[in-house]
């Protein structure tokens, strides 16, 4: 028996004022002035309510590296963000290039109920560049993969790339590049510049992410296939982009919100926690960036949640590993960013967190709207707060964050995946609840006749 929700006083994306009911996974109504006997009252006045946020960019790191995060520990993590489905990166150990391992991922995560988990495929076996993977048999999975990545490594060779996009058009699917020319990064350690001559650090030219995003567009338009580029650093892959989609290219891109707000003059610290593929840039860089997601030539704002271990984090610069914590940090960042300076409003938040994201992933069957009968996934935000980011607030398992101490406008307070509360007024639900949720889930679309995928 699910639990009925009435989340009183909430405003919508587009700045109307809803009363939100959620019965059974779904939504009832979002009338304003609904009294509903026997339900839950979530006090929402001040509160903004979006569709549940979905996040194409996400490393939950198993199997294989436990150590740092699990399929459960990223899922609560991204409850705590304000996530309903994430798309879980390839570079695991074993890494996703087999149906029986995206299987594997979609399994840990149907029944940790914390968040949709929809796995990544490998482009290549191992993530080695070399050949293909069995993208056809994950596509077919019970994992349904329709994304595919080597992130964390290029496909660099051109061959392969050709015919990855060729063989994910077959089914609609898309290629999501890493774009860092592998030669021209060897070693690299940070942006290539006057600061990394300064402190005496590698440096990975931008030249080496704006390159491979030309060829790439350019063999999408030759195919006529979907092309995803993973986060965005540079003011030149924005105007790439920029050209390519001017050109009628099918092509989507993202940023990271990390660089959407930090630059390069951390490194100054040497503190690992600001080492990140692709690295923090120049100020220009991130005022492109944003420029690009307020005018739409970036579509989506995906995390690239990147946890690592204290140890990997702790040793000198050079030997640290790459990647930040992203999925709890993400909306404020988001709002500071881009909401506060005026750039986005609340419905084009919506659309760079969730709808776009969603589309882009083909992620089916899991709506983001706020139609009465779509599932309820939904995020509700208190826009007013305004804090230091602090490590309490990590839900993962990792703690590498660069946002600690941050001050960040905003805060995600509630987080509904199909009706229930995965987090509440800032807690997160226990896991045997999320679990018990999970099953039901799992009963009811397969009674609905759903496919649970999708
Ligand atoms: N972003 C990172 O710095 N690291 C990612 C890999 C990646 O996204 O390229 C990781 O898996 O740790
Ligand atoms: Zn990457
Ligand atoms: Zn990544």
């Amino acid at each position: 028996m699910s639990t009925t929700y009435l989340l009183k006083g909430a405003t919508l994306p587009d700045g109307s004022g809803a009363d939100i009911l959620i019965a059974d996974g779904r939504i009832v109504s979002t009338t304003r002035g609904t009294d509903a006997a026997g339900a839950v009252v979530v006090d929402a006045a001040g509160l903004v309510a979006l569709p549940g946020l979905v996040d194409l960019h996400t490393h939950l790191r198993e199997p294989g590296f436990e150590q740092s995060e699990t399929v459960l520990t990223g899922t609560r993590a991204a409850a705590a963000g304000g996530f309903t489905s994430v798309f879980a990166m390839a570079n695991t150990m074993p890494v996703s290039d087999t149906a029986g391992v995206v299987e594997q991922v979609q399994s840990l995560g149907d029944a940790a109920g914390y968040a949709t988990v929809r796995p990544i495929g490998a482009v290549t076996i191992g993530l080695a560049g070399e050949r293909l993977s069995e993208i056809g048999a994950m596509a077919q999975s019970r994992a349904a993969v329709r994304v595919f990545s080597d992130d964390g490594k290029c496909v660099h060779d051109s061959l392969l790339m050709r015919r990855a996009l060729e063989y994910v058009k077959t089914f609609d699917g898309v290629i999501a590049q890493h774009a860092q020319d592998p030669r021209l990064t060897e070693n690299a350690q940070m942006n290539e510049g006057a600061l990394s001559s300064e402190l005496g650090l590698k440096g990975w030219p931008a030249v080496a992410e704006e390159s491979i995003i030309a060829r790439d567009v350019l063999l999408a338009e030759h195919v006529g296939a979907r092309l995803h580029v993973c986060h965005l650093s540079t003011a030149g892959s924005v105007d790439v982009i920029r050209w390519a989609k001017a050109r009628g290219i099918q092509v989507t891109a993202e940023a990271t919100p990390h660089h959407l707000l930090l630059t390069e003059d951390l490194i100054r610290s040497y503190d690992a926690r600001y080492k990140v593929n692709p690295p923090l840039r120049r100020d220009e860089d991130v005022q492109a960036l944003r420029e690009g997601v307020a005018d739409g030539t970036i579509d989506i704002v995906a995390t690239d949640h990147a946890p690592h271990p204290r140890e990997s984090k702790e040793s000198e610069w050079d030997a640290a590993s790459f990647g930040m914590v992203g999925l709890e940090s993400a909306l404020p960042v988001v709002q500071t960013a881009l909401v506060d300076t005026g750039l986005l409003g609340w419905n084009d938040v919506a659309r760079v967190l969730s709808t776009t994201p969603a589309r882009i992933g083909r992620l089916n069957g899991h709506s983001h709207s706020f139609e009465e009968g779509a599932p309820a996934n939904i995020t509700l935000v208190d826009p007013a707060d305004r804090s230091s980011f602090t490590l309490d607030r990590l839900a993962g398992k990792s703690q590498n964050t660069p946002f600690d101490g941050v001050t960040l406008s905003g805060r995600v307070r509630w987080t509904f995946h199909h009706g229930f509360p995965t987090l509440r007024d800032g807690e997160l639900a226990p896991v045997e609840e999320a679990a018990e949720h999970a099953r039901d889930l799992a009963f009811g679309l397969a009674r609905e006749g759903v496919p649970a995928r999708g």
